[in-house]
């Protein structure tokens, strides 16, 4: 049986799934079928609906109306425990592991193997992890703790979590949002084996190139309502390895491994989207040549998407920030360069390589062991952010969720809440000024298209993407001298991506001095105008806008050469 025979059932599907939270109708009618052996994108902009709906899947929410279908036939998910017992399983971008128990007690955790007197049996669990991992085809010791393992192991771990408990349908929701470029691929690998073992993956991401990379099908949301459910054509001609449940290898490229960046996993002649029999499928590509990025864009945001790097040319001014020699003991060492004002300097590197840590240390959130930062001349105080920030420094963390955002305070506070250190303006005598409030964060929300129900809801009530363009809102709204934003548009959809963009070239174009740090290459190449790379705690290189290219830049991400170190 293979996926795109007409009368397959789907293992997992929604028909016609409403769910509202209040005012908020958060899927409206939404129908999707997911197919064994099949890796399937769920695409739409930040609060279309996504997580929502895997929510609906994962027993998390029961559908206001409409039904879940497992095997063809209805059934009701009393909650995760349901979904999990009918094989449906969740890895979500960060994991929660047990960090002092080892990555086999993980793997069985609830469900160790256990001898005649009723003692877990770690020689077992350890023997069918590995076994487990073998399958996968990686390389994991299931005797090490889980504590130190990098985020991508983690997923590893779920995953065959999920397999040892017979997992038919693998739910991934943003798994590569915080994965390294070889990180992405190996869990890629592990995808292909998994859909040649017969499982059905459904796949959430903002990046595109990797929907086209991995999946074989992609349903688009809007606005909580369902777009279209595209097969994804491979523009080549390639035929793609045809896999259904068998386990029978069919061609090239598709088990375990890190393979580079090619490795496109799409159906031969796929033109249109002919799908098993899918209502919503009747949009199809256009010209019958299968989805496109453009098209795939225009699903989600209803429109043709202006420039994604809209970088504007600017007079680039005096020096804004000057670090010097920073170190901080065992995470980074001499790291100096300088931002000027009107300048957008990219700082690149792998992750782990110090970048946030540098930002940390000099907005002053960690101490430095030696070195100097100074704004526009002036010394900045060593641990002290609100020295930094009324030095006019604003730093957009990276983990925005965590550090950035009060959860149970509504949106406008949240967009507000440096003002009440008094940088904002909205203090007057003690006392903010509700109206400019309001009105900042209501300015705010238009500029990053931020999806609300009203500016008094709890920022704990938006999507993922949503509560992400609060904490740069919160941020710029300092009208900082110096900005330091730290992936500046991870988790957010592509539309916004572009208007983020527009912004950041506009703040320069303004006189601000721009510090992006950004694992997304493409970012990196075409707004900055400088790109510093660090690798293991230093800097490496140094490229001026015209010389920089994925290649250079990867060499001195992976310490493979240097491009002329920083001054
Ligand atoms: N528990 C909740 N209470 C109130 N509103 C909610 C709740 N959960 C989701 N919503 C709303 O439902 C809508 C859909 O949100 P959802 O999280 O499903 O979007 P998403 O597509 O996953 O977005 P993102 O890409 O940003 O993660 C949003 O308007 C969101 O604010």
């Amino acid at each position: 049986m293979t996926r795109s025979e007409p009368d397959a059932v789907p293992v997992l599907a929604l028909e016609g799934v409403s769910k509202s939270f209040g005012a908020v109708r958060a899927l409206r009618d939404v129908s999707l079928r997911l197919y064994a052996g099949e890796a399937h994108a769920l695409a739409g902009e930040n609060g279309a609906g996504k997580s929502t709906l895997i929510k609906t899947l994962a027993g998390v929410h029961r559908p206001d109306t409409g039904t879940v279908l497992l095997d063809g036939r209805p059934v009701v998910l009393h909650g995760p425990a349901d979904a999990r017992d009918a094989g449906v399983a969740v890895i979500y971008q960060e994991p929660t592991l047990f960090p002092d128990l080892s990555v086999a007690e993980n793997v069985f955790m609830g469900r160790q193997p256990r001898r005649s007197l009723g003692r877990v049996d770690h020689r077992a669990a350890r023997t069918a992890a590995a076994a487990l991992f073998a399958r996968l085809g990686v390389d994991l010791d299931p005797q090490q703790p889980a504590r130190g393992l990098s985020i991508a192991d983690q997923q590893l771990v779920e995953i065959a979590k999920a397999l040892s408990s017979d997992a038919r349908v693998l739910i991934m929701d943003e798994p590569t949002a915080a994965l390294t470029g070889s990180e992405v691929a190996r869990l890629f690998g592990v995808v292909r084996t998994l859909r040649e073992q017969g499982a059905a993956v459904l796949f959430i991401s903002h990046r595109l190139e990797e929907i086209f990379r991995l999946c074989q099908r992609v349903t688009t949301l809007r606005d909580g309502a369902l777009v279209a459910s595209d097969l994804l054509g491979d523009p080549q001609g390639r035929r793609a390895p045809e896999s259904g449940g068998s386990g029978a290898s069919g061609g090239s490229g598709s088990t375990g491994g890190s393979g580079g960046s090619g490795g496109s996993d799409r159906p031969a002649g796929s033109g249109g989207a002919a799908g098993p029999a899918d209502a919503a499928d009747g949009a199809g590509a256009p010209g019958g040549r299968g989805l496109t990025e453009d098209d795939l864009v225009r699903r989600m945001v209803g429109r043709d998407l202006d420039e994604l790097y809209p970088k504007q040319d600017t007079p680039i001014g005096e020096v804004a920030l000057d670090v010097r020699q920073l170190t901080r003991e065992g995470v980074f060492t001499d790291v100096s360069f300088t931002v000027r004002h009107g300048e957008i300097v990219g700082l690149a590197g792998l992750v782990g390589a110090g970048r946030s840590e540098v930002a940390r240390a000099v907005f002053g959130v960690d101490r430095w062991d030696a070195g100097s930062v100074h704004v526009d001349g002036r010394p900045l105080t060593n641990g002290a952010p609100s020295i930094a920030m009324a030095a006019g420094l604003a730093l957009v963390p990276e983990d925005r969720r965590a550090q950035g955002l009060v959860m149970g305070m509504s949106i406008e506070r949240n967009v507000n809440l440096t003002a009440l250190t008094g940088l904002g303006g909205t203090v007057r005598g003690g006392l903010m000024d509700r109206r400019a409030e309001r009105s900042r964060a209501l300015d705010w929300a238009v500029r990053l298209q931020v999806k609300y129900a009203a500016l008094a809801d709890a920022v704990g009530t938006l999507s993922g993407g949503n509560q992400q363009k609060v904490v740069l809102a919160k941020w710029l709204a300092t009208t900082p001298k110096v900005l330091i934003v730290d992936e500046p548009t991870r988790g957010i959809d592509v539309g916004t991506k572009a208007e983020v963009h527009r912004l950041l070239s506009r703040l320069a174009a303004d006189g601000v001095a721009v510090l992006m740090i950004s694992s997304d290459l493409p970012e990196v190449l075409g707004m900055a105008d400088r790109v510093l790379v660090m690798h293991e705690g230093r800097l490496t290189a140094e490229i001026p806008r015209a010389g920089a290219t994925e290649e250079s830049v990867m060499a001195a991400a992976t310490g493979r050469g240097t491009t002329g170190r920083a001054a």
